[in-house]
């Protein structure tokens, strides 16, 4: 049968849980989506040919846990995949001349002709030396229209073909390498971890979360501490601009990085509001971006092309925007499956996933040594705060700045870490908190901000 949209569909969505055997042939794609009811997920075997989630290949006979995943495994020249655990599934057929799946390619392989151009010129005198600096791509797009798995494949082609990319996340609503409600970006010199919900991007894949399968990636993180940009919009366009400088503070150290990509995913913006326009505009030049690609809107297109034809980058180059259909297997995501995802985020940075337990240590401290710092209600810096009962079960960022430092300069600062306050004693004026790392906080400030909620009991 075949749907158009979804291409061919195989009729295998009833909850099959026994063991199967999927063939596909080239350029088609496994899509599926494993309900968080069943805890145990689904196993996955690549039984023979190839095939790759978001740019990341599996392995031969290597098996593998998809749970609280929505996603998909393409194959460029056929495979056999061994599938086995309850999840609704399809398969869809890309036609390579319509599919947007093949146009997401052709990007990648765009990008990496400008990489080698710019691997092979000579370095730019007055420039303090440096060669000439990769792509930096933006990705932006309305709401659900598969911007951060654009984002994902794009850093995992161009890492499979030798690159370090550094990729950079200015959406709050989502972590990347870090919690929900920061910004951040990093470096993937090495694979992506395929089985991780998120395809690589959650906080398994960091040092705080003790050994991994994959090599961890170190984020250079900012605490924006909302869930959407036009909570404090003044807040976000400085955090863009602090994770900007880190950024090009980074391309600058090391040249591997300076010639490779730079991938950028944005929040869901609206095009027809003009300050969501703006906020666009803000990342184009903050992170010198030379290439915008727009998934999925003509709208968002016609704006951003009347905005920035006549604009160059730094380097004087002219911007190029390139408008793609979205794949039209993008998963919804309703606001349950975005508030759980954040929920098991916030407890995986504390004790680990099925994969991998963690035991947070325990410290228990007196109010006085503490210096709290809040979020105002409305916008505004950070007011200073007394730790009350209020605070449980939030968790708390540690910023990489002194107590003594003015309160914008702690706002704005990079975040080291994150707490969890697990008690609060009043009458003894003690706080117990969680925290992956056994050191002491010594003379480091806390942000306790507005979001994300305190979902779970830390200790429940
Ligand atoms: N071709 C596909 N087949 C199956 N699932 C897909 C496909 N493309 C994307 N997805 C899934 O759809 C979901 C939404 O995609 P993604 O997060 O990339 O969208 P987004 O535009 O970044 O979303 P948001 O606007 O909420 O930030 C994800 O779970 C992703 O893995």
């Amino acid at each position: 049968m075949s749907i158009p949209g979804l291409g061919q569909i195989i009729p295998q969505a009833a909850a099959a849980s026994s063991t199967r055997t999927i063939t596909l042939q080239p350029l088609w794609e496994w899509r599926f989506q494993v309900p968080r009811s069943n805890s145990a997920g689904v196993t996955v075997r690549l039984l023979n040919g190839t095939a790759e989630r978001d740019g990341t290949s599996l392995a031969l006979n290597r098996t593998y846990t998809f749970i609280r995943t929505k996603s998909k495994l393409l194959t460029w020249y056929g495979c056999v995949l061994e599938v086995e655990g309850e999840c609704t599934e399809h398969v869809a057929k890309h036609n390579p001349h319509t599919s947007a799946e093949v146009a997401f390619v052709n990007l990648h392989f765009a990008l990496q002709e400008r990489r080698a151009a710019v691997q092979k010129a000579a370095p730019v005198t007055g420039a303090a030396g440096k060669s000439p600096q990769g792509p930096r791509v933006m990705i932006c797009g309305p709401d659900g229209t598969g911007k951060t798995t654009l984002a994902r494949t794009l850093t995992a082609l161009a890492q499979r073909m030798g690159s370090q990319p550094l990729l950079a996340n200015v959406s709050p609503e989502e972590g990347l390498l870090s919690l929900p409600g920061t910004m951040s970006a990093a470096v993937y010199g090495n694979i992506m971890d395929v089985e991780e919900p998120s395809g690589g991007l959650g906080v398994r894949n960091t040092p705080t979360s003790g050994p991994s399968a994959v090599p961890v990636k170190l984020p250079m993180v900012y605490y924006f501490g909302r869930e959407k940009v036009e909570d404090d919009v003044p807040l976000w366009r400085a955090l863009v601009s602090r994770l900007a400088s880190s950024v090009r503070a980074k391309i600058n150290a090391v040249d591997k990085v300076r010639s490779s990509d730079l991938i950028i995913d944005t929040p869901a913006f609206d095009p027809t509001k003009s300050g969501d326009m703006d906020l666009l505009a803000h990342v184009v030049n903050e992170f010198a971006v030379n290439i915008v690609v727009i998934l999925s809107s003509t709208a968002m297109e016609t704006e951003l092309e009347r905005r920035l034809a006549q604009t160059k980058t730094p380097l004087g180059e002219v911007i190029t925007i390139l408008a793609l259909d979205k794949s039209d297997g993008v998963a919804e995501r309703d606001k349950a499956w975005k508030r759980s995802d954040r929920e098991e985020a916030i407890r995986e940075y504390f004790f680990g996933d099925l994969k991998k337990t963690l035991s947070p240590f325990t410290h228990l401290v007196s109010y006085d040594e503490l210096a709290i710092f809040r979020l105002p209600e409305g916008t505004g810096p950070l007011v200073s705060a007394e730790v009350s009962a209020e605070m449980s079960n939030w968790t708390i960022a540690v910023m990489d700045a002194s107590v003594n430092d003015p309160p914008k300069t702690i706002q704005l600062a990079p975040v080291m870490g994150f707490i969890a306050v697990a008690e609060v004693d009043e009458d003894r004026r003690r706080l117990k908190f969680l925290s992956p790392v056994s050191g002491r906080l010594g003379n480091r400030p806390l942000v306790w901000a507005r979001w994300p909620e305190p979902y779970i009991n830390l200790l429940g």
